[in-house]
């Protein structure tokens, strides 16, 4: 987008500049009651209901966590609110306000980076949260960086650490699925579309959440990572010990479809694939499960890990970064 004589051609970021470029992302947008300034001052003021605030932040790298031959700008809006959002959900928050660090190179189109913001600004008015504020820069690649705030309505936070031996564990949303259309997407092919789309863009069940929360779940933690290794931390923020019972996994139609075609375990991406940040947690009995929310296993004493129907998992339990 830079043209011979080393001048930036009209449509890009180094063109428009960087206060244009602020105002291309945040004009016209309507924001929630809790929204009580911003974006556009030194900081934002934001209302937080309960009195107490749920803080998360997740950085979404372009070639890491997406790439752009892949997913449209307005996807990968949507993932990198949705990822925060998710984290929020896990806590038992529902969201108030994100705020956005954009790192880019000064050739990024500004229809690109226009696009990228209406996805963040409609995954955050999706969930009733406002887009308060935000920081753009030079960068030598595409990284988009989100912080969420969100409210407890005074109720106790669901932390990973209060699972009990005895109690039964559950999940909310799709396991698989994302990781199924990484695999689709890493072989060069762009169908089938739902799991492609669940890679590009999440959809997870924010209001599970605050509804397990109130439902009494006694840990929670949403699936960025993959169902085992994310149900390790719980496990292990817990001390207790977690087993799986594959008899119980949904693994969907149209994963074992994907897994045929592709020569691969369906169920291997339902209990290690990461990205569709489904909830998982914890509760007393089966009868306290909200709606939506199914049994997978159950919380064991001190000291057995993360179990697949009794026995270790032989495979990884899913993403880890530098591995
Ligand atoms: N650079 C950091 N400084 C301080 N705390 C951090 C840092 N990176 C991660 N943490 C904290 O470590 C914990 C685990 O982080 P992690 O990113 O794995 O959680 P997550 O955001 O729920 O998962 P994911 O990033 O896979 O979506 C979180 O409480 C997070 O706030
Ligand atoms: C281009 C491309 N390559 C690989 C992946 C897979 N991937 C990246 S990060 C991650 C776990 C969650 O990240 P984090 O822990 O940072 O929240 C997974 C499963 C992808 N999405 N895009
Ligand atoms: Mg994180
Ligand atoms: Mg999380
Ligand atoms: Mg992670």
């Amino acid at each position: 987008m830079v043209s011979a004589d080393g001048r930036a051609s009209d449509d890009t970021v180094a063109a428009l500049g960087e206060f244009g470029l602020i105002r291309r992302m945040v004009a016209d947008r309507t924001q929630p009651a809790t929204t009580l300034l911003g974006p556009g001052d030194d900081a934002a003021l934001v209302a937080a209901p309960d009195g107490r605030v749920v803080a998360t932040t997740d950085v979404l790298v372009s070639g890491v966590h997406f790439r752009l031959d892949w997913s449209s700008p307005e996807q990968i809006g949507r993932k990198a609110v949705a990822v925060n959002l998710a984290d929020l959900a896990a806590m038992g928050a529902v969201p108030t306000s994100v705020l956005v660090g954009l790192a880019c190179p000064g050739d990024t189109s500004v229809p690109l980076l226009t696009e990228l913001a209406e996805g963040m600004w409609a995954e955050a008015s999706r969930a009733r949260a406002g887009l308060v504020g935000g920081d753009v820069v030079r960068a030598e690649q595409l990284v988009v960086s989100v912080t969420a705030l969100g409210d407890l309505g005074g109720r106790p936070p669901v932390t990973r650490a209060g699972a009990r031996p005895g109690d039964i564990l559950a999940v909310c949303g799709r396991l698989g699925w994302a990781a199924a259309g990484l695999a689709v997407l890493g072989r060069g092919f762009r169908s089938p579309v739902g799991v492609v789309n669940a890679q590009r863009a999440p959809e997870p069940p924010y209001a599970a959440g605050p509804a397990a929360a109130v439902a009494g779940a006694t840990a929670m933690i949403d699936i960025s990572d993959g169902l085992l290794a994310d149900l390790g931390h719980l496990a292990e923020a817990s001390g207790v010990g977690l087993d799986v019972r594959t008899e119980r996994l949904r693994v969907d139609r149209k994963l074992v479809d994907v897994g045929s075609a592709l020569g691969a375990d369906p169920l291997h991406w339902v209990l290690t694939g990461g990205e569709d940040h489904a909830l998982a947690a914890t509760f007393p009995s089966f009868a306290d499960l909200p709606e939506g929310w199914e049994q997978i296993g159950t919380v064991l004493l001190p000291d057995t890990g993360v179990t697949v129907d009794g026995s270790p998992y032989e495979r990884s339990g899913g993403w880890e970064h530098w591995r």
